[in-house]
């Protein structure tokens, strides 16, 4: 059972760093989603995670180069529903590339060219507003006009099934695996992918990183992985290995300063990027072989 905890922050810390120092200083399990709030100004910040266990506030600091004192710190477990409730308020719809990704309240008539995906906030990431998920549908709408072929899709931390969705809409042929770490997630991506009428299109399933046998000789010509800097460079091999040669990677959950890192790793994988863009500070990585 998941818990969701709240990190309040007060001081000079940079609020996009916290999700990865907040990733180095949990003592139990992995991250499974987070969110940030502004509180009256940069310097004030919350951070509520998901995540089941215990986080080492001192650990939380030194990660994010600060010394104890420096910043003010409080950590509590967090009410589930006040999070959904917060999550669902009064959320506008996002456009990126083609795609429109908006929640029930804010359905509309879509115009020509427009493909929508309706997602409610939730417990899952990806309802398009986060940097990281609004690059990742405009590289799928960039992927598709270029020219490339998907036939097999692969969104591993599929969260809400936002970019799944994404790539059944723009490849009317393609079937996506889409799959998460977090039980929660997957039964999301179900609701969702049944709401946007393409279950039978998408299998989603729990499984961490590539240990699963659904992966058993399986090959991809798309693979969306939408997670942290640390766990991209540590499944690295393992995406490069399942890539079809023509096939597109898109990589996003790192920040503008982690570029380098994430591509060494994937370098000595045999991919290379062929595309970056950069939303808010997280960087956007589309990578083929080469
Ligand atoms: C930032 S969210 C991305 C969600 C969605 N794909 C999007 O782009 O909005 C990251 C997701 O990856 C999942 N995740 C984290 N580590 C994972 C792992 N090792 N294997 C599979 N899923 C993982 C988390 O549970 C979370 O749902």
């Amino acid at each position: 059972m998941s818990t969701l905890w709240r990190l309040l922050a007060i001081g000079p810390a940079a609020p996009m760093k916290a999700a990865d120092a907040a990733l180095g200083a949990m003592e139990d399990g992995p991250m499974l989603s987070w969110s940030f709030f502004e509180d009256g100004g940069p310097e004030t910040w919350r951070l509520d995670v998901l995540f089941p266990g215990q986080i080492n506030v001192d650990g939380f600091l030194a990660e994010l180069g600060l010394a104890p004192g420096v910043a003010e710190v409080q950590f509590a477990p967090l009410p589930e529903e006040d999070w959904v409730r917060l999550s669902l308020e009064g959320l506008p719809e996002v456009t990126a590339g083609r795609f429109v990704v908006y929640g029930e309240h804010a359905r509309r008539t879509l115009e020509p060219g427009e493909l929508g995906i309706e997602i409610e906030a939730g417990p899952a990431f990806g309802t398009g507003h986060h940097g990281t998920t609004k690059g990742c549908l405009i590289a799928c709408d960039r992927l598709e006009r270029e020219g490339l072929k998907v036939a097999r899709a692969l969104d591993l931390g599929c969260g809400t099934g936002a970019l799944a969705i994404a790539a059944t809409l723009v490849w009317p042929n393609a079937d996506v695996l889409a799959t998460d770490i977090d039980p929660e997630a997957v039964t999301e991506t179900e609701i969702n992918t049944a709401k946007n009428g393409v279950a039978d299109r998408i299998q989603a399933i729990t499984a961490d990183g590539f240990d699963h046998p659904a992966f058993d000789g399986a090959v991809f010509d798309l693979i969306f992985a939408n997670i942290l800097a640390g766990p991209l460079q540590e499944l690295a091999r393992a995406l490069a290995e399942r890539l079809a040669p023509d096939g597109r990677a898109v990589l996003s959950g790192l920040l503008e300063e982690q570029i380098g890192a994430v591509e060494a790793a994937y370098r000595q994988a045999g991919l290379k990027t062929a595309h970056t863009d950069i939303i808010d500070e997280w960087a956007i990585l589309t990578l083929k072989a080469g």
